[in-house]
């Protein structure tokens, strides 16, 4: 009886679904027996029951929900176990600081090189990061420098595909907002080459930014190679376009690329594919979170009249002022503190990020440390990763009345800009996190700034907008936990231009 049984056992296993069953078996008891466990101090920890993957597949459709159901067991701080790490969420807003400010034991880097090597092929080696940190300070004013630039090109644009728009024109309003942002910036950072058809580079090279940027987080992932072959074609393809024989044509190319590639090319390691993933990678960064953001503000401004009013006054109010005129050419120009000024403009665009935000401030922990809650110590150890995740700041209603409602001036308080919030009658450190901090904080967040707000006056001062379509939107959750949401559909709307 044992024997046939055990024979019987073996057959099965030896056939080709036994052999899956029993790899899962063996994978499972792996991971039950190499999981870890949670030592005396420690946050509660969730290992879930996928070996290695953790806990990804559960929390990946609605992190946030997760995330929240996970608070309501556990507490404000815990570890979940995704993809091979353990994430420590550190969910209360007055410990930020905690992890944020003390950069001795919280780094960026190793997190960053990690994500850098896996998403666009790069590998930043010691002596390079010393001159990449050198040159930021020079880096960021020329990105400054470019927003005149951007509303040149924005106007351009504009002037080319709508100036016929006098009857109504029903369009895509994500496609919209995608094409125009990813036209100017590219054009503004690159240029064009004068020896080929621009429009079609642009439309192809759009084509690929969106296949790529819808699926790239899957290439952090450890799937088989063939399942990750169209993306990763995509993703060649994309860095072809910036090889030294493509882009050393360009004309009018902007004084931070100019100063990006006499920087690479003093690394006389660095082989010409890779400066080439140096420069998609800078490409996917000034447009990646600036697209989404554009969308969701006009989408939300679409729904809310009033907001429109307010911004179109304050607009017209600033072009007295600067003695301008709206003209049909759509010639109008703001410098930056102009543009600074639209206190309006600028809480329609924060109550934007404040919804749609998941941009995660990620901090590797160097080595074992306890970290001083106030009224608990816990232990962290060498390895981890420590995350704090904005959805929970920016959707807290004691800090944010109502937080799922769309407020414009949620930001704006007599007439100023309002930079003070409270949560349990305290002041809260940090109220809207959209690019993260400190260490790992966005160089470009002052030119997104202002590129989205020249993008939204000349769409709202020149043109009539209506929604035509009436769904409610919803995240499409693919970036999980980096950056801004995408929408899970398009929506169709219509726009002519203003008398
Ligand atoms: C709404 C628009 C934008 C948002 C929300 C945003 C957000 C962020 C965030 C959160 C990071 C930190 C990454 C992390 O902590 O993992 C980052 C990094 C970065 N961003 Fe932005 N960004 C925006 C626009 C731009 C623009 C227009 C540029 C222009 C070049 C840019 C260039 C970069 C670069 C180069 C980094 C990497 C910095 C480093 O190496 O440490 N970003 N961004």
């Amino acid at each position: 009886m044992g024997s046939s049984w055990l024979q019987w056992l073996l057959k099965y296993l030896l056939c080709l679904p036994g052999l899956a069953f029993a790899t899962v078996l063996l994978l499972l008891a792996l991971g039950i027996r190499g999981r870890r466990r949670r030592r005396p101090g420690e946050p509660p920890l969730i290992n879930g029951y996928i070996p290695f993957f953790g806990v990804l597949f559960q929390i990946k459709n609605n992190p946030y929900k997760s995330i929240q159901d996970y608070q309501k067991k556990y507490g404000n701080i815990f570890t979940l176990k995704i993809n091979g790490n353990y994430f420590t969420f550190v969910l209360d807003p007055f410990q930020y600081p905690l992890v944020l400010k003390n950069h001795k034991n919280f780094t960026f880097e190793n997190f960053k090189d990690e994500f850098i090597k896996k998403i666009f092929l790069i590998s930043i080696k010691p002596h390079m990061k010393k001159e990449f940190k050198d040159s930021q300070k020079y880096m960021q004013s020329k990105l400054l420098d470019l927003s005149y630039t951007l509303m040149q090109n924005m106007k351009h644009i504009m002037k080319e595909r709508f100036l016929q728009a006098k009857n109504w024109e029903t369009s895509q309003l994500y496609k919209f907002c995608i094409s125009l942002i990813f036209e100017v910036t590219y054009i503004g950072f690159y240029g064009k080459d004068p020896g080929t058809n621009s429009g079609e580079v642009i439309c192809e090279l759009l084509n690929n930014f969106v296949k790529f940027d819808n699926e790239f987080l899957k290439l952090l992932l450890p799937l088989p190679t063939l399942s990750l072959r169209t993306l990763k074609n995509v993703r060649e393809k994309l860095i072809q376009n910036f090889l030294s024989e493509h882009i050393s044509n360009m004309q009018e190319t902007s004084e931070i690329i100019k100063a990006r590639k006499i920087l690479l090319d003093k690394f006389t390691d660095l082989q010409d594919h890779e400066k080439a993933a140096h420069h998609f990678a800078f490409l996917w960064a000034s447009v990646a979170n600036t697209i989404p953001v554009t969308f969701w503000t006009v989408y939300y401004l679409l729904q809310h009249p009033e907001a429109v009013a307010v911004l179109r006054d304050e607009i017209d109010h600033l072009l007295q002022s600067t003695g301008q005129k709206k003209e049909p050419d759509f010639n109008i120009q703001f410098t930056r503190e102009q543009l600074d000024s639209l206190v309006y403009l600028e809480s329609i665009i924060n109550e934007s990020f404040r919804m749609t935000s998941i941009s995660s401030n990620v901090r590797y922990s160097e080595e074992d440390i306890t970290l001083n809650l106030g009224n608990e110590d816990v232990n962290l150890r060498k390895g981890d990763i420590i995350i704090i995740y904005p959805p929970f700041l920016h959707y807290d209603p004691e800090i944010f009345e109502q937080p799922e409602k769309f407020k414009f001036d949620r930001f704006v308080e007599d007439g100023k800009k309002k930079t003070t919030f409270f949560k349990r009658g305290k002041e809260v450190p940090y109220f809207l996190l959209p690019f993260g901090s400190g260490i790992s904080k966005c160089p470009g967040r002052f030119l997104a700034m202002l590129e989205m707000k020249q993008f939204l006056i000349l769409l709202f001062m020149y043109f009539d907008l209506e929604l035509i379509e009436f769904k409610p939107l919803e995240f499409n959750n693919s970036r999980i936990l980096f950056g801004i949401q995408c929408p899970e559909s398009d929506i169709s709307f219509r726009y002519k231009l203003r008398c």
